[in-house]
C-alpha cells in the first residue's frame, strides 16, 4: 500500500532569504507547541525564528491529532444519531461513506499544504525558517536546508526552544527490519494520511494510537486484529473503562489479543504479512500498524555541543521547562537561563494540549527573565506574565481523552495509580443511568471520581462516554486545585445534560 504522496519540504523560507540571522529568540520545531510559543514570543515584541524540516505545523495538524480525530468524528456523529429514536428511523439504512470521510479529513488538513500555519505564524510576526536545525553551542544554531550540505547559522540573543517533537518507536521484532517502513509497515503517518481501506490491518500496540485507529478502520470494513503487550488494551487508564472500549471493539469486529508479544514477522507476498505470537499463533494480514509507541526527537539536534547528551530520552527539564545544563559550559550563565525544551521531546506529558501549557509557562519565563536582566527592552502582554512554573503531574495524570467509541476522558489518579502512590482513597462510580444521559439515546457511559479518604478531595476523574472529552473541562478544574466533595456540591449542572453525573456522584457519597 504505497503512501500518499505529500511533499514534506516545500522550497520557500530557504534560510538564505533571512535579511538577518540574529533573533531574539530561536525555535527548533514547528509543530503545535513551537508554533504557539514563536507566535506568543512576537505578539510580545520580540524577533522570533521557527525552524521546521517537515510541515509547518508538526504532526499533530497533519499526520496526527487533527487527521486523526478527523477520520474518527463522522462514525461518532453517526452512531450518535442512531442512539437516538426519531432520528435513527431517518438513517437506520444508511451507513458511513468512507470517500466523503477521507475528503473531508484531506480539505480539513488543506490537502498537507501548510501556507494556512505559516500565514497565521507571519501574521503574528514570526520568521518562519525551512530546514534541519541543530545547537551548535550556547545560544546558536545551525539550520541546513533539506537536501543541501551548506549550513547557515542563526544567533539568538536570549533564548533557543527545543519543540522537536517526537517520532514513532520502532520494536525489536525480528522481520520487522526486512519490511519497507510506510508500505508494507504504516507508522501513524500512514494510518492517518491514508485513504484506502486494508483488508486485514494488524496493528501492534493497546494505546491511544492502536485502539482509535481500530475504532476507525474496523467501523469503515477493515478487518482488524490488535495485538497488544499488556495485561488490557489502554493499560493507563481505569480498567471499567477499557474493558468498555474493548467491548465495543471487539462487537465491531476487531479481534483483540493481549497479554501477547509479536515474536516473528514475515513477508509472504504482496499485501500478505504472517505474524507470529508468542502463544505459538500465526496471524495473515495485508497490513501491519506499529502503534507501539513514541520516543522523542532529541538525537542529532547538536545537544553534544553543550555537554548534554541527545540520543532518543526526553530531555529533562525544569518546572519552567528550562533544560537542565551541565554545571559549566562556555558562555552559559546559570542565573540568566537560555535552552528550554517544550511539547513532546521533555516526555512531561506527550500531547497536544498539554505541550501548549508548557509553552505558556516557557515563553512567561523568557519573558519574565528579558524583564528582569534587560528592563530597557519593551515587552508588551496583554495581562503580563505570571505564570513561570507548571503544576507537577504524576507520570499519566495530566488531563487527555482517547477518541474511541466510547471515549474515555481522564485526569488524574486512576484508583489503581492512586494506591500505588500510597494514597489512602476510595472510588465513586455512575453508569450514567439519568434523565440527561437518557436523551441522548441507549449509549454505554460510566464515571468514576477517586476521592482521598482524609480530606474527601478528589485526586482523579475518568469519564468514558459519548463526547466524554466535553465533560472533562470542570473535572479538571476540580482535579487540579483539589476540590473536596463538600466544595464540589456547589457546583451545579444544567438539566437534562450528561452534565448531570456529576449530581449523581455526589447523591452517590452521600451528600
Ligand atoms: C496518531 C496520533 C494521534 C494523536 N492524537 C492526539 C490528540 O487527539 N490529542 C492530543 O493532545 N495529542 C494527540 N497526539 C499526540 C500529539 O500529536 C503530540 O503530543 C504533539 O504533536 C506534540 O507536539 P510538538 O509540537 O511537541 O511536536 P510535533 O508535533 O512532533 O512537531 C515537532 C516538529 O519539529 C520538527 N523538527 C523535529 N526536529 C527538527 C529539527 N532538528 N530541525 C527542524 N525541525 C525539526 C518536526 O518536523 C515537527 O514539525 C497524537 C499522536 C499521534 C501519533
Ligand atoms: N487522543 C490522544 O490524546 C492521543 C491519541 C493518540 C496518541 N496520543 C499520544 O501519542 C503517544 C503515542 O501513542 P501510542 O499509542 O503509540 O503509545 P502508548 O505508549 O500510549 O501505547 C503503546 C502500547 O503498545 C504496547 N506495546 C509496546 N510494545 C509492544 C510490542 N512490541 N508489541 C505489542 N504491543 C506493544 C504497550 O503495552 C502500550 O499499551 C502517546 O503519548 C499518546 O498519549 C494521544
Amino acid at each position: 500500500m504505497p503512501p500518499r504522496n505529500i511533499d514534506l519540504h516545500p522550497q520557500n523560507h530557504h534560510p538564505r532569504e533571512l535579511s538577518s540571522y540574529h533573533f531574539d529568540v530561536i525555535i527548533i520545531g514547528t509543530g503545535p507547541v513551537g508554533l504557539t510559543s514563536g507566535y506568543r514570543l512576537a505578539s510580545a515584541g520580540l524577533s522570533v525564528a521557527c525552524i521546521t524540516d517537515e510541515l509547518y505545523g508538526g504532526d499533530c495538524p497533519f499526520f496526527a491529532c487533527v487527521p486523526s480525530k478527523a477520520l474518527l468524528r463522522p462514525a461518532e456523529a453517526l452512531n450518535a444519531a442512531k442512539a437516538v429514536g426519531g432520528a435513527r428511523e431517518a438513517i437506520e439504512s444508511h451507513d458511513i461513506d468512507v470517500d466523503a470521510v477521507f475528503k473531508r479529513r484531506d480539505t480539513i488538513l488543506q490537502n498537507w499544504d501548510d501556507t494556512f500555519l505559516l500565514d497565521i505564524s507571519a501574521n503574528g510576526g514570526v520568521t518562519p525558517v525551512r530546514g534541519y536545525a541543530r545547537l551548535a553551542g550556547v545560544k546558536q544554531v545551525s539550520v541546513q536546508p533539506h537536501g543541501e550540505s551548506e549550513k547557515f547559522f542563526l544567533f539568538a540573543k536570549f533564548a533557543v526552544i527545543i519543540a522537536t517533537g517526537s517520532t514513532h518507536a520502532v520494536p525489536d521484532i525480528p522481520g520487522l527490519d526486512q519490511l519497507k517502513e510506510g508500505e508494507e509497515y504504516w507508522t501513524n503517518r500512514e494510518a492517518t494520511t491514508g485513504n484506502t481501506v486494508p483488508e486485514h490491518l494488524i496493528i501492534l500496540g493497546g494505546g491511544a494510537v492502536g485502539t482509535e485507529m481500530a475504532t476507525f478502520y474496523s467501523r469503515v470494513g477493515s478487518k482488524v486484529t490488535l495485538i497488544t503487550k499488556s495485561a488490557e488494551i489502554l493499560p493507563r487508564v481505569e480498567l471499567e473503562a477499557a474493558r468498555m472500549v474493548r467491548k465495543s471493539l471487539e462487537e465491531s469486529g476487531t479481534s483483540i489479543r493481549v497479554a501477547l508479544e509479536v515474536k516473528h514477522i514475515e513477508k509472504q507476498g504482496p499485501n500478505n504479512m504472517n505474524v507470529n505470537l508468542s502463544n505459538g499463533e500465526t496471524i495473515s494480514g495485508s497490513v501491519i500498524l506499529n502503534a507501539i509507541g513514541r520516543k522523542p526527537r532529541t538525537y542529532d539536534i547538536g545537544l553534544e555541543t553543550i555537554g548534554l547528551q541527545g540520543n532518543g530520552s526526553p530531555l529533562a527539564v525544569n518546572s519552567s521547562m528550562v533544560v537542565n545544563m551541565p554545571e559549566f559550559v562556555e558562555g552559559n550563565s546559570p542565573s540568566e537561563p537560555w535552552l528550554y525544551c517544550v511539547g513532546d521531546t521533555n516526555g512531561l506529558a506527550p500531547t497536544t494540549h498539554m505541550g501548549i501549557y508548557q509553552c505558556r509557562i516557557a515563553t512567561n519565563s523568557i519573558l519574565q527573565s528579558i524583564q528582569q536582566h534587560h528592563p530597557t527592552i519593551s515587552i508588551t502582554t496583554p495581562r503580563g506574565f505570571n505564570n513561570t512554573e507548571a503544576k507537577s503531574w504524576a507520570p499519566g495524570t495530566y488531563p487527555q481523552t482517547i477518541f474511541t467509541d466510547p471515549s474515555i476522558a481522564t485526569v488524574g489518579h486512576t484508583l489503581a495509580s492512586a494506591k500505588a502512590a500510597g494514597l489512602s482513597v476510595f472510588a465513586i462510580d455512575n453508569n450514567f443511568a439519568f434523565p440527561g444521559a437518557g436523551l441522548y439515546g441507549d449509549l454505554p457511559g460510566w464515571a468514576r471520581w477517586v476521592i482521598e479518604e482524609r480530606t474527601e478531595k478528589i485526586l482523579g476523574a475518568t469519564i468514558c462516554s459519548l463526547e466524554a472529552s466535553d465533560l472533562l473541562g470542570s473535572v479538571s478544574v476540580a482535579v487540579t486545585h483539589g476540590l473536596s466533595l463538600k466544595d464540589m456540591v456547589h457546583v451545579v449542572p444544567p438539566f437534562p445534560t450528561r452534565g448531570e453525573f456529576w449530581r449523581e456522584m455526589l447523591n452517590t457519597a452521600g451528600y
